[in-house]
Order: C-alpha cells, then sequence, then structure tokens
C-alpha cells in the first residue's frame, strides 16, 4: 500500500526486458512512484500489463545516446583484441605456452581496415568516430543514406560486406533486420573478414557464422550479444580468433549515472509538460 505522501508522487510505469534491473530504482523512487509491470507480472506472461495496456500507452522515455559512448568502446575493444589477439595472447602467456612454444603468431592492424557499419545510429555513429581517428576507412548500410554523413552509403549489407575487411553490426533488432548478416553476407566479407556484433544476436544468422568460424572462413569475430542468451555456442570456447564478451556493453557505473540523469530530466519535463530529450512511439 503506498503511503499518502507517496501518493502524490506522479505515476510512472516502467517497461524494461526483463533482465534488466535498474541499479538506481531507489533513487527513482524518491522523485516518482514508479509502476512496474515486472514486479506484478512473471517474466514471459503473454498478458503482462504492458501487453494489456500498451495500445494505450503514446510516449514514453528511451535511453537516448546514455549508453552510446561505452557501448562504442566495447565494440572497438572487441575488433582491437580480435586483430592483435589480445585475448589469446593472454592465454598464450597464462598457460606457459610462451616458454613451450616460443613466438606467438602475428596480429593484423587496425589502422586502415575498411569497417561496414550496419546500423549507423547512435551506437554507429560513435563507433565511426572512434575507429575515423585509428585511420580505419568507414562505409555504413542503413534503410536511406543519410544527408550530413560523409561516408559511402551502400543500399544493402551485402554490398557493405563486400567492400568491407570488418562488418560492426548495431542497428536495431526488427523483423526486416533478424539475419541481415546471412551466410551469404558472411560468405562474401571473405575469409580475412571479421565480424563484430554489439546490437543484438538475432541480426546474425548464428548457426552460420559458427561454422564459417569453425571451418575457418572468417578472419575471426567479436560478440557482445547472442541468439539465446546467456546460452553461448559451446564450438565457440575453443576458437583463439572469437572473443566473447557477457553482454556488458553498457555496464559501467558512469553508464548507469547518465541514463539515471536522463530517465529523470525525461520524466521531469513529461511531468511538467516539457518536450522530452529522448522519445519512443508505441
Ligand atoms: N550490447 C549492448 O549492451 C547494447 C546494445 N544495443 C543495441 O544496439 C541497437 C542500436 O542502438 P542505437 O544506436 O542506440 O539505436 P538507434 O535507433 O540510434 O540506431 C539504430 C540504427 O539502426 C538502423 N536500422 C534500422 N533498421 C534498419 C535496417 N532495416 N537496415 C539497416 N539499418 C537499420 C537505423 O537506421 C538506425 O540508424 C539497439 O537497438 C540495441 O538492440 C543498445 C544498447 C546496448
Ligand atoms: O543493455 C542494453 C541493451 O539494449 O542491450
Amino acid at each position: 500500500m503506498a503511503t499518502v505522501e507517496e501518493e502524490e508522487l506522479p505515476l510512472v510505469l516502467v517497461h524494461r526486458p526483463p533482465n534488466f534491473n535498474f541499479p538506481f530504482k531507489h533513487r527513482l523512487q524518491t522523485h516518482f512512484r514508479l509502476l512496474d509491470p515486472l514486479d506484478l507480472d512473471p517474466p514471459g506472461s503473454t498478458n503482462s500489463f504492458f501487453s494489456r495496456h500498451s495500445a494505450s500507452i503514446r510516449t514514453s522515455a528511451a535511453a537516448g545516446k546514455a549508453f552510446s559512448p561505452d557501448v562504442a568502446d566495447l565494440a572497438v575493444a572487441l575488433l582491437i583484441d580480435v586483430l592483435r589477439r589480445v585475448s589469446a595472447g593472454f592465454r598464450y602467456v597464462r598457460g606457459g605456452l610462451w616458454t613451450r612454444n616460443g613466438e606467438f603468431p602475428l596480429g593484423f592492424k587496425l589502422g586502415g581496415k575498411r569497417v561496414g557499419i550496419v546500423g549507423l545510429g547512435s551506437i554507429g555513429s560513435e563507433i565511426a568516430k572512434r575507429l575515423e581517428s585509428f585511420g580505419c576507412v568507414i562505409s555504413y548500410n542503413s534503410r536511406r543514406k543519410k544527408p550530413s554523413v560523409p561516408f559511402p552509403w551502400y543500399k544493402n549489407v551485402y554490398d557493405l560486406a563486400v567492400n568491407s575487411d570488418v562488418l560492426v553490426v548495431c542497428c536495431a533488432l526488427t523483423e526486416e533486420t533478424r539475419h541481415i548478416v546471412s551466410k551469404d553476407v558472411m560468405i562474401s566479407l571473405g575469409k580475412e573478414g571479421v565480424i563484430i556484433n554489439v546490437g543484438r544476436g538475432a541480426l546474425i544468422d548464428e548457426k552460420e557464422l559458427v561454422q564459417l568460424l569453425v571451418r575457418g572462413e572468417l578472419r575471426g569475430a567479436g560478440l557482445d550479444v547472442f541468439e539465446n542468451e546467456p546460452d553461448v555456442p559451446q564450438e565457440l570456447f575453443s576458437l583463439d580468433n572469437v572473443v566473447l564478451s557477457p553482454h556488458c556493453a553498457v555496464a559501467t557505473p558512469e553508464c548507469f549515472d547518465a541514463l539515471e540523469e536522463l530517465i529523470t530530466a525525461n520524466l521531469k519535463a513529461f511531468f511538467s509538460n516539457k518536450p522530452l530529450q529522448s522519445v519512443v512511439e508505441f
């Protein structure tokens, strides 16, 4: 039961993925009364509060750009790790292989690589900015050419892959983008090709990706997201050219501070009839 003082706070309906427990919930509760359907409905419920009421919900605050710099940092870290074999080198030293086998295999230079970004949104733009400063040559695919962007645009991912050494996948997952990185796209990237995914697992045909990596038909992959998290295909565990992270691109306290600031600003704007800083239309 809410107390009389709590009743006076603005009521906020929370819409979040079941695996996202925002650590600043208690601080938001000092300004707002939170109605979190996941506290009421079990995860996966087909008749959840949100699905029953979503038709009547028109506007909500989104994460906006709060996550983007940290996600972009991790994408670049995964790419450098795959190319320069950072994690593999660590395993080599720790496993005593340096003493036993001698020199470690050569890695590959980042500068000069042609990087194709699938989805030049908020995260993709941050990735482009970082990789450009490393001397990479950027191009991108999105539904439409972005007039203010200087990089070459490819209208499909296949053509982007043909003209890239690296594909960085960071577009939104929709029915249209599910498996947008198909077997054909990966084959067209070629044997020297590297794939980085910080978007969603299902943007890539994961079974085909695994097969291509196992058969040595790609140079490597850096993956933060997977089709059936937290289950990761076991075949990837023994591949030295694959770097895996547990969907943690946003997992920094700074990121959550930025998110808290944005959510609070959005909610305060909403309750004073001012424009939101970031909006989702349902
Ligand atoms: N690994 C992680 O921890 C995180 C992953 N993400 C994922 O990254 C995605 C992108 O995030 P933002 O850049 O912030 O979103 P955004 O909305 O700024 O950008 C999404 C981009 O996807 C593009 N896109 C949509 N449909 C497309 C299509 N059919 N073909 C090509 N491009 C298409 C849009 O043009 C847009 O440029 C999110 O939807 C989310 O799934 C987001 C945050 C953290
Ligand atoms: O962690 C956030 C996400 O969208 O992924």
